[in-house]
């Protein structure tokens, strides 16, 4: 299982392998299978790390503690069949998944390590001038290692900050290994379509930490540059490892053929594309995508349908204000356009060890994944209840009821429920549940909107519900996909 990384205390130590030193082998216990109820979604940064930096003449000597990382093309020894990646059950301690707010429990805070005591003063003190950290971070790394720059998007204004988040974040919840590993090993991975390689976190590593040193004067110290050091080898090796041993059996990335393009509303479109090379997933998933129009701008979309024998994937697009791959995909995408897909990612996939029912929320396109997890159950043939409530702003926004009720038809576990907000006794889907159960036998799903997930936590947990038992994708991931 994903045991204590021991990275740190392997290279990240005072005179010890050195900085940001990345180990020639994966450490085993980070290679462990992931657990199937930690999360991944929120694999936050869809932005590379950088390319190679293999000038050393480039390192300062206030830098000359990081040295080139070691090759990382071997196997790892334990290697794990890596599971689908991080899981989306809705626990509290999840750094980027399903938890609203990824603080961890008291009894983490109460025991945590020194360095992650450190690493929180620091967040602490950069909070309030965040952009200025993110800011003078992305300068830094684009003014000493101008050959990464073009592997970040050409305007980074509106998702600049993400990679630099989803470090910070893992920085914090560095104590939480149940969570962390996960989410890291399917960062590392989902890095891969970037072209990032081992020799890349150096970089990043030390702009993040010059960037800290900056802005977190009160508390910087050598004793928290150290604790920093050794927290972000920690981070990068798990990433490092779990993108070498990806590497061993799946491309960087898929390109895929645009086959169909359906327009359900006038922005809503499902489409549907034909990989380029096998796509191996899981019903309840999701992937990041890209088009031809915005080079290196990837989003989040799930798979609208279980795995079909035909090989096909579709998503259901809504096109946002600003929102430059949605609109793209929505209202200039046609079929023979190729796009490319990240990998699979996600676990708020159907357990089918378990007869339990599922209660499914699923509100605008976040019926996708919804539908997708209901095709899974019944090609598994079992019988279990499966109730969804599908909700919209109005009928018309219902755009795939008359799917959900074909699939009612065809299968009597099954039953569809279509709730359009400010109707009956309920303001929006989430209060609907409440009218319904019990649900003690349940468990549950949960896609749609940000507030819609928070939401629709709190009203399951209120019917008895435990959160171990809810699962939805990550917030963070969400909100960052409504972009
Ligand atoms: N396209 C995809 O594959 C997926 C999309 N999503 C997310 O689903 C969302 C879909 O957006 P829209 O279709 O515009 O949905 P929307 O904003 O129209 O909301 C759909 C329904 O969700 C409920 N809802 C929304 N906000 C709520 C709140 N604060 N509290 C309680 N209930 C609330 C309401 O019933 C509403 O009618 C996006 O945020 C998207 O990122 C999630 C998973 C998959």
């Amino acid at each position: 299982m994903d045991a204590p990384t021991t990275t740190s205390a392997d290279s990240g130590s005072d005179g010890g392998g050195g900085w940001f030193t990345p180990r020639k082998t994966p450490d085993p216990e980070t290679s462990g299978p992931e657990r199937q109820d930690a999360d991944d979604r929120r694999a936050g940064p869809e932005h590379p790390v950088g390319r190679p930096t293999h000038d050393p003449s480039r390192q300062r000597a206030d830098e000359g503690r990081i040295p080139e990382p070691r090759s990382h093309r071997e196997p790892p020894h334990a290697a794990p069949a890596a599971t689908a990646g991080p899981t989306a059950a809705a626990g509290p301690t999840a750094p980027v998944g399903p938890s609203a707010e990824p603080r961890p429990p008291r009894s983490l805070r109460d025991t945590a390590s020194p360095d992650a005591i450190l690493v929180r003063r620091t967040m602490e003190e950069i909070g309030p001038v965040a952009d200025q950290v993110t800011s003078y971070f992305y300068a830094l790394l684009f003014v000493r290692h101008p050959e990464l720059r073009p592997l970040f998007p050409a305007a980074m204004d509106t998702q600049r900050d993400r990679l630099l988040r989803a470090l910070l974040t893992a920085a914090e919840h560095v104590d939480n290994k149940l969570v962390l590993v996960p989410y890291l090993k399917n960062l590392g991975r989902g890095h891969r379509k970037y072209g990032t390689h081992a020799a890349h976190y150096p970089a990043v590593g030390e702009c993040l930490i010059a960037a800290l040193t900056q802005y977190a004067k009160t508390t910087w110290s050598a004793e928290t540059e150290a604790a920093w050091v050794r927290t972000y080898t920690t981070i990068s090796q798990v990433m490092i490892d779990a993108a070498a041993e990806d590497e061993l059996k799946a491309p960087a990335w898929w390109l895929a053929e645009v086959v169909s393009h359906d327009l359900r509303t006038p922005d809503i479109a499902v489409v549907t594309v034909r990989p380029d090379q096998p796509y191996p997933f899981l019903a309840g998933q999701y992937t990041t995508l890209e088009t031809p129009w915005w080079p290196r701008i990837w989003r989040h979309y799930s798979f609208a349908s279980a795995p079909r024998s035909d090989g096909l994937l579709s998503f259901h697009v809504k096109a946002v204000p600003a929102g430059w791959v949605s609109n793209a995909l929505v209202h200039r995408a046609r079929p023979g356009d190729v796009l490319r897909l990240g990998p699979p990612a996600g676990s708020m996939t159907v357990d089918h060890n378990t007869d339990s029912g599922l209660l499914c929320l699923g509100g605008g396109t976040g019926i996708a994944p919804i539908k997708a997890l209901v095709e899974d159950v019944a090609e598994h043939g079992r019988r279990r209840p499966v109730e969804v409530f599908y909700g919209a702003r109005t009928d018309h926004d219902l755009y795939d009821i008359d799917t959900m009720l074909r699939l009612q038809q065809s299968h009597h576990w099954l039953s569809v429920r279509p709730i359009v907000d400010r109707q009956a006794h309920h303001l929006q889907l989430p209060d609907a549940v409440r009218e319904y159960g019990p649900w003690n036998e349940y468990d549950a799903y949960l896609s749609g909107p940000p507030g819609m997930i928070r939401s629709g936590v709190d009203a399951l947990r209120s019917v008895g519900i435990p959160g171990d038992r809810i699962r939805h994708d990550s917030i963070e991931e969400l909100v960052a996909a409504a972009t």
